[in-house]
């Protein structure tokens, strides 16, 4: 490369066409290849942000597979590549099918100079800010496995994991449903020196009021009718490893008891049992439901609560982490596509608007559903908010004027830059390349909340 030169690979087997996109694009350091296997070699070895593309190459110089093909391998192995594929009249369909599968424009034939130069300088620009959000997110990817998210919140809460999960203190995980609660009892267990031993859940919510002794303590044969033999209850199976009681607050008070006993002697003894057994377990629990509020009906006990919550963790419901639904919605969507095998690319417009404005009730479990469920009805390449049972704006029709598509597009960036930003006003200005004041004034136009700054 010479200079601050960026490079640029066209990949076209007409020397004429050729001569004149490099002369169009004397501003750019340019590689040319004339068919697939070249054009190949030198995008592995210089790795070029944008590809300038005629789809019909040798052997096949009157068809679009080869073309294609080059296009489906470079974003295979570079997905963040810019690709600008060549099209005349007659090749309008093809240059939409190669858009379909992720080239990201097309430009027309015969070449025209302003126009090429335009849509290449966009490219590098989309190219840049594509790859400074992913290496923000990347820098910003959980220290807990698994856990995808861009809330200053949750990395607070991922570090207070991390912090604490080598003392054996018990730790209280409180949020709405669906919100990662059991998530984050396991990134208690594996960031532990217990990791390698058994991390046991059990849920009071699931389990009949009758059964919930015995499956929590065990029995012995003969205890009960249909204790046919004896039973290792959770408590004893999570011994030296973690054990995690999903849904405490619908546990029934006598066994709260019984519960607060064992915490308080370390032992239990099995239903029918006459000897107690000494266990050693972490206890992580969670729910979500208020148990202050619960504490003063009388329906939970306070000593207990004390015991379990020596360290209390507390996860934000979706709705309160900008930026998260969409992290969330792609992540699934990539993993989905994979595990489905669907020919999947990415969201539409319409989809990102109104992932960006669905309130989320039912939170990460929500999306991780209606992303399944679109990824394997699709028709299209790209997820819509059809696809995804989403209405675009609480039923309203999708923005028709040009303004409305804007302020749209412009809410989604800001809140996203803003989010990434922990909310850093200046941090989410210079990546949205405006001054302060500016972006003041759009989240005033465009009502976006700080809402971690309120
Ligand atoms: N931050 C996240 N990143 C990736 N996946 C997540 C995240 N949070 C939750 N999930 C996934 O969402 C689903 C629901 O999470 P989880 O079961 O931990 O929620 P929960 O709060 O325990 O729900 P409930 O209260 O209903 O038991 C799971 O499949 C989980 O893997």
């Amino acid at each position: 490369m010479t200079g601050s030169k960026r490079t640029l690979l066209i990949v076209e087997d007409d020397d004429g066409l050729r001569t004149q996109m490099k002369w169009a694009l004397a501003d750019y350091e340019v590689l040319t290849a004339g068919d697939r296997d070249s054009a190949l070699r030198l995008f592995d070895k210089e790795q070029p942000p944008v590809l300038v593309l005629d789809l019909g190459l040798p052997p096949d110089p009157n068809g679009v597979g080869e073309g294609l093909a080059l296009l489906e391998t470079v974003l295979k192995r570079q997905p963040l590549t810019k690709v600008v594929v060549a099209s005349g009249n007659e090749e309008r369909t093809s240059a939409l099918t190669a858009v379909g599968l992720g080239a990201y424009d097309f430009h027309p034939k015969p070449v025209d100079p302003d126009t090429l130069r335009l849509i290449v300088q966009r490219a590098f620009y989309l190219y840049d800010l594509e790859r400074e959000n992913a290496q923000i997110v990347g820098e910003r990817s959980s220290p807990l496995a698994g856990i995808i998210t861009a809330s200053p919140k949750l990395f607070q809460n991922c570090r207070m994991v991390e912090r604490v999960a080598g003392a054996n203190v018990a730790v209280l995980i409180t949020g709405e449903s669906g919100t990662g609660k059991e998530m984050f009892a396991r990134g208690v267990h594996d960031c532990s020196p217990r990791a390698g031993k058994a991390f046991v859940a059990i849920n009071s919510a699931a389990i009949p009021e009758n059964l919930l002794e015995s499956e929590l303590f065990g029995h012995e044969k003969g205890s009960f009718t249909g204790a046919v033999k004896q039973t290792i209850g959770k408590v004893e199976q999570a011994h030296q490893g973690t054990l995690f009681l999903d849904e405490i607050g619908d546990m029934p008070l006598n066994l709260q008891v019984k519960l607060l006993r064992f915490l308080q002697t370390r032992s239990i003894e099995r239903v029918g049992g006459r000897k107690p057994i000494e266990v050693n377990v972490r206890v992580v629990s969670a729910t979500n439901r208020d148990l202050a509020a619960m504490i003063k009906d009388g329906s939970f006990r306070e000593d207990l609560f004390y015991r379990l919550n020596e360290v209390a963790i507390h996860i934000p419901p979706l709705r309160e982490r900008p930026g998260d639904a969409v992290l969330l919605t792609k992540y699934f969507l990539a993993r989905y596509a994979k595990e489905f095998a669907r020919p999947i690319k990415g969201l539409s417009g319409d989809a990102l608007a109104a992932v960006t404005n669905h309130p989320w009730p039912g939170n990460v479990r929500e999306v991780e559903n209606r992303v399944k469920r679109a990824v394997l009805m699709a028709d299209g390449r790209m997820i819509s908010s059809l696809d995804l049972d989403l209405a675009t704006d609480g039923d309203a029709p999708a923005p028709l004027t040009l303004r409305q598509a804007r302020d749209q597009a412009e809410f989604v960036a800001v809140s996203r830059a803003l989010s990434l930003a922990d909310n850093n006003i200046s941090s989410a200005a210079q990546m949205l390349e405006v001054s302060r004041p500016t972006l003041y004034g759009l989240m005033r136009v465009l009502n976006v909340k700080n809402r971690e700054l309120e």
